[in-house]
């Protein structure tokens, strides 16, 4: 291995109590929320088809004109406890709030930037409302950070001179004050999710952001902090050059997700995922594939199946509400997850070969195996294969706990389990309990023919 003073300083996940809430949270909502939701994708009549949230780099989009839209801020409709009510009734355990985004708007009246809400029409503090709302709704709040901060006038992307060094230097001082001050004015997050970290000067600059995330660490012990913060002093990021994931938790899946187990490495990770094909910004025309609330369950679940989060994005509307399809999406994953949320929740990778009819997931630590159901199969059985010496004690639909199900042996180690043919409207949950075989039921009954 390359000796590396700022590459992972940690083999293996993290085994403490933080991090296990973390992972038993597993469904998360984005909350991105800012001035860009203002020109919501169109400005002079045209449409951008870009990300909303980055329609000041449109090149139809003058730069002026945006940055003087914060003039309008002003969400009157904005009810965090109605937002933390809707999130909590889709069943999610966490949200990440965008504090500052690119365009470096700060939704808290940072006392080290004039671009605040302070400075809107709205004047009051966003923030604070909205992680003691969703806190009080049982739901953990992370704060979302953009190192880019188009705003501020000693953002480089790159270092080309003394002057650009000496700005730079200035711009790492305002980002440690900006984190540090998050930090004390809303005690209560529980990690970090850092974005814009791509550019040459933050890139070159590993060992700051190692420094940067032990002196958060060392603020808040036990903060969780995913792997977009760091770059090793080669400009290595999110694996360091030896390969070792720095940070957390995996933090690349962003609209994609892993397929198989052997794709995660054995680390935590988190997929983050927009309704749209590429919209977090509030954009005033969806366009495209917009995901429907059982694509998005599906995913849920094959995050929890492969040890993964799944965070789910929203992006507000200049007044403070939510666009309807969201409230409908949120409305009906919902109606699922107060049902089957079981599933989910404290869950991970079962072991098993990957069917085909869905996913697995294991209660964490336990024989409780859970089974999703998303493409019924047309011969009416599920099949089942368990790695040798293990063998289904009791199956039932997680709906009908009282009915147990009788799974068919039908050879070694693999078991068809009946599905009801019906037409089914979201995807089905049986619970199986697996238990060693006891001795001498090694053999299997004839198959049936
Ligand atoms: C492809 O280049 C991208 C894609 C997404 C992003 C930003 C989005 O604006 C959003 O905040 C997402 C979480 N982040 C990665 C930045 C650059």
């Amino acid at each position: 291995t390359i000796p590396l003073q700022h590459g992972a300083h940690r083999i293996g996940n993290r085994t403490d109590a933080d991090m296990q809430r973390w992972r038993d949270l597993r469904f998360g909502q984005f909350i991105h929320w800012g001035v860009y939701a203002i020109p919501g994708g169109m400005w002079d009549g045209k449409v951008y088809n870009g990300a909303a949230e980055w329609i000041r780099s449109w090149k139809e989009m003058p730069h002026e004109a945006y940055d003087q839209l914060y003039k309008q801020f002003n969400p009157v409709k904005y009810n965090p406890a109605d937002w933390a009510q809707q999130a909590k009734n889709m069943g999610a355990k966490y949200m990440i709030i965008t504090t500052k985004h690119h365009d470096g708007f700060c939704l808290w009246p940072s006392k080290y930037a004039k671009y605040t809400i302070a400075n809107t029409p709205y004047k009051k503090d966003i923030l604070g409302p909205m992680v003691e709302a969703y806190n009080k709704a049982g739901i953990d709040a992370y704060l979302y950070f953009s190192i880019i901060d188009w705003n501020h006038p000693d953002w480089r992307t790159s270092i080309k001179s003394p002057a650009d060094s000496m700005a730079m230097a200035r711009f790492k001082v305002f980002v440690k004050n900006q984190l540090k001050e998050l930090l004390d004015r809303y005690p209560t997050v529980k990690g970090f999710w850092f974005d814009g970290t791509w550019d040459e000067s933050w890139k070159n600059d590993g060992a700051f952001s190692d420094e940067l995330e032990q002196y958060l660490q060392q603020l808040h012990p036990g903060l969780i902090i995913g792997s977009r913060l760091r770059a090793d002093e080669k400009g290595a990021r999110h694996f360091d050059s030896n390969s070792r994931l720095m940070g957390d938790y995996e933090q690349g899946w962003e609209r994609k997700l892993p397929n198989t187990i052997a794709d995660v490495h054995g680390n935590d990770w988190e997929g983050v995922m927009t309704v749209p094909e590429n919209q977090w910004g509030y954009h005033q025309q969806w366009f495209g594939h917009v995901k429907s609330a059982n694509e998005l369950i599906e995913m849920l679940v094959k995050s929890a199946s492969l040890n993964g989060n799944f965070v789910l994005n929203f992006g507000p509307k200049p007044d403070g509400t939510f666009r309807t399809e969201e409230q409908e999406l949120m409305r009906n994953i919902g109606r699922w997850m107060q049902v089957n949320g079981s599933a989910v929740y404290g869950t991970g990778y079962a072991g098993l070969e990957k069917p085909d009819w869905g996913y697995y997931t294991r209660k964490t630590g336990t024989d409780t195996v859970y089974m999703v159901v998303c493409n019924v199969p047309v011969n009416g059985n599920l099949r089942v294969k368990l790695p040798a010496k293990q063998s289904i004690a009791k199956a039932w639909a997680l709906e009908q706990p009282g009915v147990a199900l009788q799974p068919e042996l039908v050879s070694r180690d693999e078991y068809f389990i009946p599905v009801e043919q019906k037409v089914y409207t979201s995807p089905l949950v049986i619970v199986m309990k697996l238990e060693q075989q006891q001795r001498g039921q090694g053999n299997f009954e004839k198959a049936k023919t």
